[in-house]
């Protein structure tokens, strides 16, 4: 398999490894296995192919070459070399190994389709039992190399080649989409390395190989529609439910083939590739797809976004793609029911107003996936075809594709359980990024895959979770094995057949120690000893859970002090809470009263980012945001709030602001502080902290320069800056050092002006940084979360084109997905997230194919502060992401925040 070229351009024999799907028993067997596990075709009969046990031990030891091959393994591979490990030829001459059997399959006169009853995943899933985990596990074994079959493809489908590994990652997918149990998969190559481009080819050449079966065989064609619908509308209660809905405007009527027992059947209108992604990465999508395509082979396009978006099934279904937001899909697609969603639901219970103001809001959605019938309460999944579901869900998708799937990552968020209820026949996550937290994020993940048994939390947990808790490194190594199965994955570091998969400019990261000044330093000591005594005596006290949100607002205290000290006192910016002044005049005493106390800012928590909000808002429905996170909610006219299980109708007349709230309670503005005067200098609006001195030293040096290399000694000596732990080089972040092309750079470096994106987290630090790029001569743009779409769009346009405009701020939050800055050489990141991988696709913006020069990443830090624990923190969630990809053997383990974090955060190592 693995190493034979996929030619997709000549005859579809070529290509089609699965050729035969007539006979019942062998497509069952191909169509079980993952792609590595599947027979080759050599004439009529298979070959064992690389089944052997020898094989899994050299691949195993290649994978860990200090450890071995565990007894474990080798205790199985021994039994499967007496009783598994051989298979049966199509003419049964060879005994086949008992997890590849084919199992019993319900009758085929359900299913009149040439095809075979293997075609249907639905019923057949639930006979592997006990054997599922196994068989993936020995598929993951033996794709434990890299995939290396190419696929090739007609010219005239794209505009621009591509390249080895993309040529290598279409060839995989194209396997992957015959799965059944599971087709598609989880393409994670690094940021930048071309996972868009990568999709397109696959519709793309999907669709040509569609258009041509159809013309060949017209009976082929009903196989495939009814290859659309092998899932759960085929079970009775669905058929029943079908019945019931006959009469439904949204359905239409597809004569069931011959043999069924029933002549009339309602399916959705079966519909093309739908890509869900972030409103930021919206246009970029479209942009991609008509600029990659070819004249020739042009998809049509639908971007599903905005209030005039369609109502009717039937339209979406006349596009080969349909683009659309998470929020959108949270709004229209029912929700899968799960097992494990009680916590939240009590944390929401927790919050007595919800229900008042619920009762009588006239703004409560009325149809969609937020209304649920009787069926939905008792946990009874809805029908798509519900007459109540979104227009997303009225359709059967070939194909869906989460594009920065980590934003499903929390698997209890309503966008990742409506995410797990479309109806489509193969599905596909795309990130560079997929393991952010901890390894639950991948629950999410295969539970929207399909990716059986982890498609429960519970089996998720007692399959995968929980043997990591008990031994890491065998618990990691099976993750590992179990990813492989499902997941493509290469970094910029990756060598295939010795050669580094793309050759990208060099990347250096500093990581800069500035000193704080002597009055922001006994600003930060008091603010750091009164954190650290009410830290002990919740210590002291065991309530350090109760406190969670206090703690984590003190360290987010201590974090933003590290960037500016007026920045952790609550300065606002004037615009928010604006809007709905009219209506907090409207509402009750003791609703306002109510309100604030939900931004009580001792436990705020925002409901999008999990971290205390900057500028809390809070909605009418008694939920607390960062004002910048629930932004990107107040979009389009049909916008509901992101809280779990929350289906309110958003709007910035809803939205409040504590200032709003209170002057409308007291009758007067608050002032945080007294007249200018009186404040300490470090507090003063116009005061430069240190961090903001440094950041404008590297963006003066940066894109003023017209030399390179030395701009970055120049600033690593200045008085207040030094770089402790010096440089990780490209090489120690996987990252290649070699220049495609020596006269691209070196136009480049004497033409192109350097430029530099800046990153902050809060807006607040943006607004400081800002206030000195005022003063100077640089000319930037900003991009944030509070912006429209178009805003964001012209924003980067004149950063990446206009020569004049060398700076450009970016809120973390809302820019470090998929947008192409490499116009920018430097990237400047102003403060330390939680997770570094937050760090890394923001990097990534700027260091990605279309680089033509060096990129030099400043990482500002300060001293002596929370900031140095933070970095010891990352380190460790470093070390888990590696452990799950086996790109590390430590088998360290990452969560949340702890409580042990906490204490290591607040006391260091005791
Ligand atoms: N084969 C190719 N030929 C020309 N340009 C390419 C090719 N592959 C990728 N690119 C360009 O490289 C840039 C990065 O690709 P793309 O956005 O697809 O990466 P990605 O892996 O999806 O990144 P992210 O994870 O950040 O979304 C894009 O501008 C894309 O057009």
């Amino acid at each position: 398999m693995a190493n034979e070229p996929i030619d997709i351009s000549s005859s579809s024999e070529s290509w089609d490894l699965e050729a035969d799907e007539s006979i019942v028993d062998d497509s069952v067997l191909k169509r079980s296995l993952a792609p590595s596990l599947k027979p080759h075709v050599h004439g009529s009969t298979y070959s064992i192919g690389n089944l052997g046990s020898s094989q899994i031990r050299e691949s195993y030891a290649r994978s860990y070459p200090a450890q071995g091959v565990p007894n474990q393994l080798e205790n199985q591979l021994e039994k499967d070399c007496d009783d598994d490990l051989v298979m049966y030829d199509k003419n049964g001459s060879l005994p086949m190994p008992k997890p590849f059997m084919p199992r019993t399959y319900p009758s085929t006169a359900q299913h009149s389709s040439s095809a075979g009853p293997g075609l249907h995943s639905g019923a057949g899933k639930e006979q592997y039992g006990e054997y599922d985990e196994r068989l993936i596990y020995q598929a993951a074994l033996q794709d434990l190399n890299q995939p290396k079959a190419e696929a090739t493809y007609p010219d005239g489908l794209l505009s621009v080649s591509l390249l080895k590994h993309q040529r290598i990652a279409l060839s995989w997918m194209l396997q992957k989409e015959k799965s059944v149990c599971c087709s598609g998969g989880f393409l994670a190559d690094d940021q930048g390395l071309g996972k868009t481009i990568s999709m397109i080819a696959l519709i793309q050449i999907q669709k040509l190989l569609q258009s041509k079966s159809k013309s060949e065989d017209v009976s082929d064609k009903r196989a495939e529609a009814l290859n659309l619908d092998d899932d759960e509308e085929n079970d009775a209660n669905a058929f029943e439910k079908c019945k019931q809905d006959e009469d439904s405007h949204d359905l239409i009527l597809i004569p069931e083939a011959s043999t069924s027992s029933r002549n009339i059947q309602p399916k959705r209108p079966q519909a093309g590739t739908l890509v869900v992604c972030p409103a930021s990465v919206l246009r970029q999508w479209d942009r991609e797809l008509k600029e990659k395509v070819d004249d020739k082979a042009k998809l049509r396009v639908l971007i599903y976004h905005g209030s005039n978006r369609t109502k009717d099934p039937v339209e979406l279904a006349k596009y080969d793609v349909v683009l659309t937001t998470y929020a959108i899909v949270a709004n229209e697609v029912p929700q899968t029911s799960g097992d494990d969603e009680d916590q939240n639901k009590k944390n929401m219970e927790n919050s007595g107003l919800i229900s008042d103001f619920s009762c009588n809001n006239k703004r409560k959605r009325k149809t969609h996936a937020g209304k649920k019938s009787k069926k939905a309460k008792k946990g009874i999944e809805i029908s798509c075809i519900d007459s109540d579901c979104g227009t997303l869900a009225k359709v059967r998708w070939l194909r869906v594709i989460l594009d920065e799937a980590q934003t499903i990552k929390n698997h209890r968020t309503q966008v990742a359980r409506a995410c797990a209820g479309f109806k489509a026949k193969s599905r596909w996550c795309l990130s560079g990024t997929p393991i952010q937290n901890s390894i639950d994020d991948l629950f999410s993940y295969f539970r929207f895959l399909k990716y059986d048994p982890y498609t429960t939390y519970k089996s998720f947990c007692s399959k995968l979770k929980n043997p990591i808790s008990r031994d890491s490194v065998q618990g990691y190594k099976k993750l590992y094995a179990v990813l492989s199965a499902v997941m493509l994955r290469r970094t910029k570091g990756t060598f295939i057949d010795g050669e580094p998969i793309i050759r990208l400019p060099r990347k250096t990261i500093n990581l800069i120690q500035a000193e704080f000044s002597e009055e922001e330093r006994d600003f930060y000591k008091e603010l750091e000893a009164n954190s650290l005594s009410q830290f002990k005596a919740y210590a002291a006290a065991g309530t350090l859970n109760q406190n969670y949100a206090n703690i984590l607002l003190m360290l987010l205290r201590l974090r933003q002090a590290c960037d500016h000290p007026l920045l952790g006192m609550g300065v606002k910016s004037d615009s928010i809470g604006r809007d709905s002044v009219q209506m907090v005049k409207n509402l009750p005493r003791d609703m306002l009263i109510n309100l604030m106390k939900h931004l009580d800012p001792f436990s705020a928590i925002c409901c999008v980012c999990n971290d205390p909000p900057e500028d809390a808002v809070v909605t009418m429905c008694g939920h607390v945001f960062c004002y910048q996170c629930v932004s990107e909610y107040l979009r389009g006219d049909e916008n509901t709030c992101p809280s779990y299980e929350c289906k309110e109708l958003l709007g910035h007349d809803v939205v409040f602001s504590k200032d709003t709230l209170r002057s409308c309670l007291h009758g007067n503005d608050h002032h945080d502080f007294g007249p200018s005067s009186e404040k300490p200098l470090v507090l003063q609006k116009g005061y430069r902290s240190s961090k903001v001195k440094a950041a404008m030293e590297i963006l003066q040096s940066h894109c003023k320069s017209n030399n390179a290399c030395s701009q970055l000694h120049n600033i690593v000596g200045h008085s207040d800056i030094s770089s402790s732990r010096g440089k990780e080089t490209a090489e120690s972040v996987g990252s290649i050092v070699e220049f495609t092309n020596t006269k691209a750079c070196s136009d480049a470096h004497t033409e192109a002006p350097k430029k530099a994106i800046v990153f902050s987290q809060w807006t607040g630090m943006l607004d400081l940084v800002e206030i000195s790029l005022n003063h100077s001569d640089l000319r930037y743009r900003r991009l944030d979360g509070t912006m429209t779409l178009s805003a964001r769009d012209k924003a980067v346009k004149e950063f990446n084109n206009d020569p004049e405009v060398t700076v450009m701020l970016m809120s973390l939050k809302a820019g470090n997905l998929g947008l192409n800055m490499v116009a920018a050489t430097h990237v400047v990141l102003l403060d330390l997230w939680w997770n570094p991988t937050t760090e890394d696709q923001a990097i990534d913006r700027a260091h990605r194919i279309g680089q033509t020069r060096p990129v030099t990443v400043s990482r500002l830090t300060i001293k002596n502060t929370i900031e140095e624990r933070i970095l010891a923190l990352q380190d460790d969630k470093r070390k888990m992401v590696a452990s799950a990809f086996g790109e590390d053997q430590s088998g360290g383990s990452g969560n949340r925040l702890t409580v042990e974090d906490l204490r290591f955060l607040f006391m260091g190592k005791q």
